[in-house]
């Protein structure tokens, strides 16, 4: 439909749809030369603004809007009318429109997805129309090289969302483009609606998807595998991201396809990688090797195992055993800390359980719970990953400030609602000695005086990077190995006495990321070796810019 070279835009597209066309629209930034050309004179107001006065103007009409969710449905409607000026304006103000256009804004975007529903955005994979999937991948004519998909049923710690989950994804991929520089035009949100178990969402006569119960896991797993196959025939390179999917799906689903496509699973990987990323700062700032500490979850779910087992394979290439570093880690869930006898544990929870007789005496109720672990392993570190709010207690947190000088307390649920102690409870119950971060974003602490600013873990810090890395290669694969390398490069960039990077440095962090999982991908032989200079030269022209290009009209 359109040709890009480099300085022109040639579209067969002229008058109303071509300004209905939110990649190709530049609004009141045609200028009258091609108001002439491509049909447009009397459909703009007459004064041709620069990308810059736009970008002004729409920062106004952001900053009245009362509420962050009329900012995010401001920003949204941007997005669907005019992508090169939404993504000028939030990478102008991104660490004020982060929290908008993501978590935690984002969660309630999916919870009212159908009410707040406007126009069309990505593909809506429905079970009954099962038959039907490479017509639909048909129907987008472009070449798609980034997808989130999800089946919306945990999302963010605020559960079933049904197809309210396309939320997330097209979050997700704003955030591939504003941070990684992958093209807008190039990405595809993805929803597969399985159907919901929110009565809620069943009971709303305004909700938008399949209106039945979720499938079952055989017609489940037969369904993905359709689109699966589906999608390696229409876009064989494309990098996919599987999000927000449930416990019990999450972790079968990637392990059945991460060496069939170039896929990851955010909340599982992504999640782990900067968690892990993020602990090893802390553990430099607390002065402690990270294969020498303990480290405590609250929530045993993917995301809960996923960091865990991370942590472990950073813990043996620092010289531990595999068995020794399970030892230093506990799980801990609604049932009490993992052991050896517990019935119906996931196959990637047994990995993480202690010998019950190992831990007999710890409690005298029927389990053994945080504040038993805390109290007899005396863990280095807690991380809260069980989507409750209010679970790291103030007993918890003194506890841990008796426990240790600096006690490392991350709170990752997301979003911010569902946290597990809010940084200031932390700051405070601690006395301003606990290193702290969140998943979603929080202003910083002030406690007796001093400023503590608050880390903000959140896999936007990884899944960016991982995505252009491996695009830019041409990787086949998304290993540990790459994701590893992902992870030193994070640590290593978070300044000196910092857990992570500011927010302000992530594009160029998000460069070094892809290096590091490009070289590691050329490394494995998961892709085509080259020059380390032809690599970077291809990340570079990965990189897409919001800016405009002289549109003209395409004779065929
Ligand atoms: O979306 C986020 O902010 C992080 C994430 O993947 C989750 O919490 O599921
Ligand atoms: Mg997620």
């Amino acid at each position: 439909m359109s040709e890009v070279d480099s300085n022109c835009i040639h579209t067969v597209l002229t008058g109303r749809t071509l300004l209905e066309n939110s990649l190709l629209n530049k609004d009141t930034a045609f200028s009258m030369e091609e108001r002439s050309e491509l049909e447009l004179h009397g459909l703009l107001p007459p004064r041709v603004e620069t990308l810059e006065e736009q970008c002004r103007r729409a920062y106004k009409s952001f900053s009245v809007k009362p509420t962050p969710i009329l900012k995010h449905i401001y920003l949204r409607q941007l997005q669907d009318t005019n992508e090169t000026l939404y993504y000028a304006l939030i990478q102008r103000h991104l660490e004020e429109m982060l929290p908008i256009i993501y978590t935690p804004v984002v969660g309630q975007a999916c919870q009212r997805f159908s009410d707040l529903y406007r126009r069309p955005r990505g593909l809506y994979i429905s079970y009954p129309e099962r038959d039907r999937i490479d017509a639909m991948l048909a129907n987008f004519k472009r070449n798609i090289e980034v997808i989130v998909v999800t089946d919306g049923e945990r999302v963010l710690g605020l559960g079933d969302q049904g197809i309210g989950g396309m939320g997330i994804c097209i979050g997700k991929l704003s955030l591939y483009t504003a941070v990684g520089g992958i093209a807008p035009n190039k990405t595809l949100p993805i929803t597969l609606d399985c159907g919901t178990n929110n009565q809620q969402l069943l009971d709303d006569p305004a909700y938008l998807g399949w209106r039945h119960k979720r499938i079952d896991d055989e017609e489940y797993y037969a369904f993905v595998d359709s689109f699966i196959q589906a999608l390696k025939r229409r876009w064989p390179k494309a990098l996919l991201q599987f999000e927000d999917f449930a416990i019990h799906h999450a972790t079968p689903l990637l392990d059945k396809y991460r060496s069939e496509l170039c896929s990851f699973n955010d909340d599982i990987q992504g999640t782990a990688a900067v968690a892990a990323s993020t602990l090893l700062a802390a553990a430099r700032t607390a002065g402690k090797p990270l294969e020498e500490m303990k480290i405590a979850f609250l929530g045993a779910g993917s995301s809960g195992c996923g960091i865990a087992g991370q942590i472990i394979r950073l813990m043996v290439e620092r010289g531990q055993t595999e068995e020794e570093a399970q030892k230093r880690i506990y799980m801990v869930d609604r049932f009490g800390l993992l052991n050896d006898e517990m019935e119906g544990l996931y196959p990637f929870q047994q990995k993480l359980t202690h010998k019950k007789s190992e831990i007999e005496g710890w409690s005298n109720t029927d389990g053994v719970f945080m504040m038993d672990v805390i109290r007899h392993a005396k863990p280095d570190a807690i991380i809260g990953v069980s989507g409750q709010p209010g679970l790291f207690t103030k007993e918890i947190i003194e506890q841990m400030a008796e426990n240790h000088k600096q006690p490392i307390i991350f709170a990752l649920s997301n979003p911010s609602s569902q946290i597990e102690a809010t940084p200031e409870q932390i700051v405070s119950w601690s006395g301003g000695r606990a290193l702290v971060a969140t998943g979603s974003p929080f202003d910083p602490v002030e406690f007796n005086g001093k400023v503590y600013p608050v880390a903000q873990c959140n896999n936007i810090y990884i899944f960016p990077g991982l995505g252009l890395g491996a695009l830019a290669c041409g990787a086949e694969q998304v290993s540990d190995g790459m994701l590893n390398a992902a992870v030193e490069t994070l640590a290593i960039s978070a300044p000196e006495g910092t857990l992570l990077p500011p927010m302000n440095d992530i594009k160029r962090v998000t460069g070094e990321i892809a290096r590091a999982v490009a070289l590691q991908a050329q490394k494995e032989g998961l892709a085509p070796e080259c020059e380390v200079s032809v690599l970077e030269e291809r990340i570079r022209q990965q990189i897409w810019k919001p800016e405009y290009r002289r549109v003209r009209v395409a004779y065929c």
